[in-house]
């Protein structure tokens, strides 16, 4: 069905209502923001939930799929673009669509995202943004980048003097199940078993709990994930080898609810947070992303960013439906207000 139609077909469906929609069509009277979205069938499934969609239609949103065997130009108009799709001809036809129309907002710039596609620069602006406050301090793991020639690693890694264990992860992250893969090394010899290209990050004790903070816009919301239990001195000098793991911090089990210990489950303190995700809006250009970030253990308030992902599983987020429409309409609130 043609995107107008379809509007006037939500549209009619609400006859009796005045401003807010009770039987599923859209608000009379209300300026209809169009979100074209392109994304894979896991991502629908778990995104766009029916509860998304009702409260979305309630508030004039309208989430219209993008269908990838037509000209992107010959569809919508659209007000927001929302994406998550692999692949280098997908990037270029979503920066042409940019370029010839600049009244689009696309949920997010292609080489944004390509940036944190890469874990040799992912983190790179959090080590450069090196936050410090009266609320703590947050870095990045010490890292190397193996590109090639697996045989090299013992060298490559005493001549940059990164401490075992270390934590072996595919160097592209490209939404394959594969480049979520990680090892984790125990000696330095084992690393030769690898396949390049990688990056060894050192591993940090954290206490088995990860925070994951996920970004929609200013909004963020912070949550506990259980992680990798901490490798003691003695485990470190009685193993040896490299072992592959499985995702720990995507299980739907959140460990908010968890009998934890108080010190390693207390969450990073909210203005730090609020201060680093700021930063990272700005200098990664991405409004739609989450953070794994970790507490040394044993420490208050040092912590370490792990991991950054583009377009999260939102789905997982407590109230995402309420925070992601409300950011959808302040998109196009601020657009509203530009061309006035
Ligand atoms: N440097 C580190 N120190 C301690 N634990 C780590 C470190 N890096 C990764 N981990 C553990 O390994 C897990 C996977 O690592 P990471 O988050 O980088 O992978 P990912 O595949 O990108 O994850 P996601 O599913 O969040 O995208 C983390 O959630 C954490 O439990
Ligand atoms: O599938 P899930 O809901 O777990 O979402 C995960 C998401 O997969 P999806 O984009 O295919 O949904 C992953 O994307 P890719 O790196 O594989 O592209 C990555 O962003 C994870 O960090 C997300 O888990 P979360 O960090 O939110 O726990
Ligand atoms: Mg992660
Ligand atoms: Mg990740």
């Amino acid at each position: 069905m043609r995107l107008m139609e379809e509007i006037a077909r939500q549209k009619d469906g609400d006859r009796d209502e005045e401003v807010v929609s009770i039987g599923g069509g859209l608000p009379q009277h209300v300026k209809v923001v169009i979100v074209g979205y392109a994304l894979t069938s896991k991502k629908i499934k778990s995104f766009l939930q029916p509860k998304l969609e009702g409260l979305a239609r309630n508030k004039g949103i309208l989430f219209v799929a993008i269908d990838q065997s037509r000209p992107l130009s010959d569809q919508g108009p659209f007000d927001i673009v929302l994406h998550k799709l692999s692949g280098r001809e997908w990037g270029q036809i979503l920066e042409d669509y940019r370029q010839m129309h600049p009244e689009v907002t696309v949920l997010d710039p292609p080489d944004a995202i390509q940036h944190v596609h890469n874990r040799q620069y992912m983190l790179q602006d959090v080590a450069d943004l090196n936050l410090s406050d009266a609320y703590g301090k947050v870095g990045v793991p010490r890292q190397l980048v193996i590109k090639k020639d697996p045989s090299s690693i013992p060298d490559a890694v005493s001549k940059a003097g990164l401490t075992l264990p270390l934590v072996a992860k595919p160097l592209l992250v490209d939404g394959s199940a594969k480049s979520h893969q990680h090892s984790l090394a125990y000696d330095q010899y084992s690393l030769q078993k690898l396949e390049p290209p990688l990056v060894l990050q050192e591993f940090v004790n954290h206490g088995g709990v990860l925070f994951k903070v996920y970004i929609v816009g200013e909004a963020i919301k912070v949550v506990r994930r259980f992680s990798l239990p901490d490798v003691s001195k003695r485990e470190l000098s009685k193993n040896a080898g490299v072992f592959r793991f499985p995702r720990v911090s995507c299980a739907a089990a959140s460990a908010d609810d968890a009998d934890l210990d108080p010190c390693v489950a207390e969450l990073p303190p909210r203005p730090l947070l609020e201060k680093l995700a700021r930063e990272l809006r700005r200098r990664l250009g991405l409004r739609l992303f989450n953070l794994d970030i970790i507490r040394e253990h044993g420490t208050r308030d040092r912590f370490y960013v792990i991991d950054i992902n583009y377009f999260p599983g939102y789905g997982k987020m407590p109230e995402y439906e309420h925070i992601f429409t409300d950011f959808l309409l302040s998109l196009g609130q601020s657009k509203y207000k530009k061309r006035c």
